[in-house]
């Protein structure tokens, strides 16, 4: 078993530790801890993860296995570690990879900064994976920073919008019936064909659901049932919730996911997560400034217009020049979308600063940060050849962020000083 990369400690958030989600987080953690019966700080509920990551995603159909497939230029892993890692309780994460795949695994930890990985070797079925997890948090080994938890969530590595509230809904779960398992309405009706490939019957589609993930369960429990495991289940089983009932006598709690808990399988799931990605990170915009009285009039006037075109957008506007301080706060929120106002000037400085702020939050670790330099000028005053040319910076400017995910334009505005704007 392969630890974490040195230094993987307690839940920092890869980028900004969110302050504010930290809260939630402790909100949730302590609704937790009493829900399970635990005090929190005293005798809190010790829970870790396993995430099954070592198959092959043939129904794909690409050469990379799913689980390590792009989406916006980073593994789609990433996003589920990620989601995992924004949940405070979680004390450890355990990846089930195959060997050849353990190298690249381990550098999208490095390069995002997971926090809390182990990483375990796959088995040749998805039982078998998360079996080699548990067998992990079991075994009290010497140089392993491991330890049993009481409870174990498991999760598909390839299933990345998992929310806190649905992890701390199976684990509550788990903790009172032994065992708990999201599910989902089906949206196709399950059909039983007879031998000849006929119908044999349906099933009645609003008396059965999908079996999805998370799934919870006491830890003793599910380890016991994979002790007990057939080899004919672990090779062909799909469902962990039927192994702690045939083996542990144990009825698992159905819990309701929300729609996002789907699985990527086929191809066009990939283009839908993307789709999802891209609107949770375009959902916010801050335009920036600094308190000069022209640049604050105009990142108004801008802040109003956006308001009022993008209208399931949320714009706010920050003065730079605070030392950041609300413009941290919104950093660490996890705004992406910035617009940096500069009026009569086309020297970067605004810019800049704007964009240290964000290269030292991390933010860019994650997910690519837009910023949008806009340059209002007054070409009477100044013939726009003399301004192009230091704008044309911007180019070189663009190419070297771009390096950490961040992606600089420019817009030139011509802004008539002379003229009223109303
Ligand atoms: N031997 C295996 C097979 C699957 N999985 C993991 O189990 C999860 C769900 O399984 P599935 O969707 O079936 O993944 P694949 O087996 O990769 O897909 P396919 O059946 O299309 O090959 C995935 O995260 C997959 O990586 C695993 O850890 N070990
Ligand atoms: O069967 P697959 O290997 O495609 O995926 C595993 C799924 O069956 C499983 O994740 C859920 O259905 C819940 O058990």
């Amino acid at each position: 078993m392969e630890p974490g990369p040195p230094g993987s400690s307690r839940p920092t958030e890869p980028g900004p530790c969110l302050s504010s989600q930290q809260g939630a987080d402790q909100a949730a953690s302590a609704s937790l801890q009493s829900a399970a019966g635990a005090q929190p700080g005293r005798h809190s509920l010790a829970v870790a993860a396993v995430l099954p990551a070592g198959g092959c995603g043939e129904r794909m159909g690409v050469p990379t296995p799913k689980q390590f497939c792009p989406i916006l230029e980073r593994p789609l892993i990433s996003y589920t570690l990620q989601a995992l890692e924004r949940v405070y309780w979680i004390k450890d994460i355990v990846v089930a990879v195959t060997g050849e795949n353990m190298e690249v695994m381990k550098s999208i930890i490095q390069k995002y900064q997971h926090k809390r990985i182990s990483l375990v070797e796959a088995g040749v079925t998805r039982h078998r994976s998360i079996f080699n997890g548990l067998k992990a948090l079991a075994e009290d080994q010497l140089n392993c920073k491991l330890s049993k938890p009481e409870i174990v969530i498991v999760h598909d590595a390839v299933r990345p919008f998992v929310e806190e509230d649905t992890l701390l809904k199976v684990v509550t779960a788990a903790k009172k019936h032994g065992a708990a398992g999201a599910i989902r309405p089906l949206v196709s009706t399950v059909i039983s064909p007879s031998a000849d490939g006929c119908l044999d019957h349906s099933l009645e589609r609003a008396r059965h659901r999908a079996s999805e993930m998370p799934q919870a369960f006491l830890f003793d429990v599910i380890y016991e049932a994979y002790q007990q495991c057939s080899d004919y289940d672990l090779e062909f089983g799909t469902e962990c919730l039927q192994l702690a009932l045939k083996y542990c006598c144990t009825k698992a709690k159905l819990v309701e996911g929300s729609p996002d808990l789907w699985k990527v399988t086929y191809k066009r799931d990939l283009y839908a997560v993307e789709s999802i990605i891209k609107e949770k990170i375009s959902q916010e915009i801050c335009v920036v400034t600094d308190i000069e009285e022209d640049n604050k009039y105009v990142s108004h006037l801008l802040e109003e217009v956006l308001k009022s075109e993008l209208n399931h957008v949320k714009v706010t506007s920050e003065a730079l020049c605070h030392a950041g301080r609300d413009l941290q706060q919104i950093i660490l929120d996890q705004c992406y979308n910035f617009v940096c106002v500069n009026v009569m000037t086309s020297d970067f400085q605004e810019t800049q600063k704007l964009l240290s702020m964000l290269e030292e939050s991390n933010l860019s670790i994650l997910y690519p940060v837009v910023v949008v330099s806009v340059h209002f000028l007054d070409f009477k005053l100044v013939p726009p050849s003399q301004k192009m040319e230091s704008l044309m910076l911007i180019r070189e400017f663009a190419k070297e962020v771009k390096k950490r995910n961040i992606w600089l334009c420019g817009l030139l505005i011509s802004y008539p000083q002379a003229c009223e704007v109303s």
